[in-house]
């Protein structure tokens, strides 16, 4: 803040004492108050007092309110929440489950059970602790006959319609409509228009990487990734600011191998641009071949007989080291695998 602007707000802070500050090179409040008052009154030929005044009254009136560190711990334990997932294999390797706070991240290839996943764990946030959910689906994979299946299985003396009733969901098919659908949530979230939003833990974005594609076509690479970090910034931004947890999948896909081995390895479809964005990713890995899956991802009938099972693998964490598990798809959701 240019300390001209405090011209007549400090009785002490007279229009020549400020005259000789900018003129020695003190322009900002923050000069004035991170400098030594011995060194002020000798560059600018003040009285000692003077200075020593006019500090002590700018930090009193425009300096913030100390906290200490305890307080701060405290503030941040108290907004943390711990989002199990019912599965208490991942959330073992989660470190108890989805946190609030943070971005979460499942990776896989195409039927690794990126969306089963999601949805599973949006009917634990709603049927479980009754807490809202927004879906943000880009994909068109969110159904809402398998969410009341789960709903069914998981929650047999709820009604359906009541659970269900704490999804909102948002249908995104570019990268603009996205960021346009993360902006009106973080204003609805600052207006509390209605109470659902006081409610809201958790937000899901199934998935990021399939909406990246429409603007890398339609504008340049550069212009796809700036719009790529700051969806990454809002959804940081989501999840710290009104401690939500939040989860997002991204695809995998083939990319030239650097080992001479292989010649072709699967990575991340959201590259590095992306990587700063989760604190925790599961890379998601099917048993069975994708084509295998995908005629059961088709058939209806045949899933809960084949039921497949998913490597879940803790690729990045802030708590937890790199380990693994096992999961399996079942009627019920995302269960333990075996
Ligand atoms: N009711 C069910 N019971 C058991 N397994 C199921 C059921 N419904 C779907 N599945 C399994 O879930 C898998 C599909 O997972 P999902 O659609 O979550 O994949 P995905 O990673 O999101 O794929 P994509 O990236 O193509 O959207 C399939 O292997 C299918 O067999």
């Amino acid at each position: 803040m240019p300390i001209q602007l405090l011209a007549g707000m400090c009785p002490a802070l007279t229009s020549e004492i400020l005259m000789q500050l900018t003129s020695k090179g003190i322009k900002q409040v923050i000069d004035f108050v991170s400098m030594d008052p011995e060194k002020i009154t000798a560059l600018c030929g003040l009285p000692f007092k003077k200075v020593l005044s006019i500090r002590r009254v700018l930090l009193a009136q425009y300096s913030a309110f100390p906290v200490n560190g305890l307080d701060l711990y405290n503030e941040a334990l108290s907004t943390l929440a711990v989002l199990s997932t019912s599965c208490s294999n991942l959330d073992e390797i989660l470190d108890c489950g989805v946190y609030t706070g943070e971005v979460t991240e499942f990776v896989g290839v195409s039927v690794s059970g990126k969306t089963q996943l999601c949805q599973s764990l949006t009917i634990q946030v709603v049927g479980e602790l009754e807490q809202n959910v927004v879906y943000i689906d880009t994909t068109g994979g969110w159904s809402v006959k398998r969410a009341a299946d789960i709903t069914r299985t998981r929650f047999p003396q709820k009604q359906v319609s009541s659970v269900l009733s704490r999804i909102q969901l948002c249908q995104c098919y570019d990268i603009k409509e996205l960021q346009e659908c993360l902006e009106q949530l973080q204003k609805s979230l600052h207006n509390q228009p209605d109470c659902f939003y006081s409610s809201l833990k958790l937000v899901v974005v199934d998935s990021v990487s399939a909406v990246l594609g429409s603007s890398f076509v339609s504008g340049t690479y550069v212009e796809g990734c700036s719009l790529l970090q700051s969806i990454g910034r809002r959804l940081n931004a989501l999840a710290k600011d009104f401690a939500i947890a939040v989860i997002i999948t991204n695809d995998m896909v083939s990319a030239a191998s650097t080992t001479s081995t292989e010649f072709y390895s699967m990575k991340p479809a959201l590259g590095r641009c992306w990587t700063f964005v989760p604190s925790v990713r599961v890379v998601l890995e099917p048993d069975k071949e994708p084509c295998q899956l995908w005629e059961c991802k088709y058939a209806d009938k045949s899933c809960s007989l084949f039921e497949p099972t998913i490597k879940a693998i803790v690729d990045k964490s802030v708590r937890s080291p790199r380990q693994s598990t096992l999961l399996k798809i079942t009627n019920a959701g995302v269960a333990n695998g075996t």
